[in-house]
């Protein structure tokens, strides 16, 4: 049996990461050399200041009382890179913490505190059901409202995204981790958290004339930055006994205990195409020691997915680039 499992064509039914990565590029066209989801995105470079509130709860170097440089992407979710940058309410941050000693922390976030399903079938599920009509180009809507049928868990995600118009900039976005993950501090004892970084910048809503503009999000960014450094402060949310580590459908109460772990501050954005984030597969397995992954089932999907992902995009760079009769 362990035989056929690490296989995978002797079991053509199991969900693979191939057939995640086929399901995005027959929803959104393949795009050579780039991200088969969140393919639109711009580099950003900047560091973390820890201030040790976290190390009682983590071992990981980043939580102490020192500065981390971090390599980082703003995208928009869908596998085409051409798409409008407000076409979906939702936006993502990754990051790249590089520790002291070498090791690293990734993490890739949305600005929805919940994820739309909390299993990788339902994530495919979702992907066939949004698949787009040849004549309109939408989904169809009976598809559609059956996923939702089948799916009751996603209305967590419809509801919070109804209530939150989304805001003017990715500089006023909080990110959230979704998935939970498990602290481990000096004494092997493990605690269950989630993380999001919370903007320094007041909220404010998009404007009609933004969301019109196919680029808005990424030409107010550069702007931002090119007159001063973006903020965010790293929040933990512990969980308490009986919250669920693997349902990304499910938010924690609020009154759960957060800690302010320290200031990620951004200083520049560098465009895509030949910026630092270009090459990095920001798998949210990819932690330092003092995180562990929690048992949540999304989490090893994402890190098969990836770097699928990953494997396609460097390889259509580098022939592109032999083509071009360049170094990759
Ligand atoms: C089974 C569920 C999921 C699948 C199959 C999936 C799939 C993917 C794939 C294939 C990529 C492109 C990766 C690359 O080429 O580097 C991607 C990017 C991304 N995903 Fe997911 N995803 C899932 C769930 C999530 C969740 C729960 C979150 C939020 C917490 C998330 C956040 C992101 C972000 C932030 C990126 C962009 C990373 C970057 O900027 O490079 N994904 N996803």
């Amino acid at each position: 049996a362990g035989y056929a499992y690490a296989t995978g064509w002797l079991t053509p039914d199991r969900l693979t990461p191939q057939a995640i990565i086929a399901s995005f590029q027959t929803d959104f066209g393949r795009h050579d050399g780039y991200r088969r989801n969140h393919a639109k995105g711009v580099c950003v470079i900047g560091h973390f200041d820890g201030n040790g509130n976290a190390s009682p709860y983590s071992r990981a170097l980043v939580f102490g009382n020192l500065r981390t440089p971090v390599i980082g992407r703003f995208a928009v979710p869908g596998g085409n890179p051409s798409v409008a940058d407000t076409a979906n309410p939702v936006r993502s941050l990754a990051l790249q913490f590089t520790l002291p000693n070498g090791e690293q922390w990734r993490t890739g976030m949305n600005s929805t505190p919940v994820f739309v399903v909390n299993t990788p079938q339902g994530f495919y599920d979702n992907l066939q059901a949004s698949r787009p009509l040849p004549g309109t180009g939408k989904p169809d809507p009976a598809k559609l409202q059956a996923f939702f049928d089948a799916h009751p868990e996603s209305a967590a995600f419809r509801q919070w995204v109804k209530a939150h118009p989304p805001s003017s900039s990715f500089t006023n976005t909080r990110f959230y981790s979704i998935n939970a993950f498990e602290l481990v501090d000096r004494n092997g004892n493990s605690h269950l958290a989630r993380w999001s970084v919370i903007p320094q910048a007041a909220y404010a809503p998009l404007t009609p004339e933004a969301k019109a503009a196919p680029d808005s999000l990424q030409h107010d960014l550069i702007d931002q930055l090119s007159h001063g450094p973006a903020r965010w402060r790293l929040q933990l949310q512990l969980a308490q006994p009986g919250d669920p580590g693997n349902d990304a459908t499910k938010a924690w109460p609020e009154d759960r205990p957060v800690i302010d772990a320290g200031t990620l501050t951004l200083e520049r954005a560098v465009t895509q195409d030949d910026g630092p984030c270009r090459d990095i597969n920001f798998d949210p397995t990819i932690l330092p020691q003092g995180i562990r992954p929690s048992d949540d089932p999304l989490l090893a999907a994402r890190s098969g997915a990836y770097a699928r992902s990953y494997q396609l995009r460097t390889s259509e760079q580098a022939a592109r680039h032999a083509a071009q009769g360049e170094q990759p």
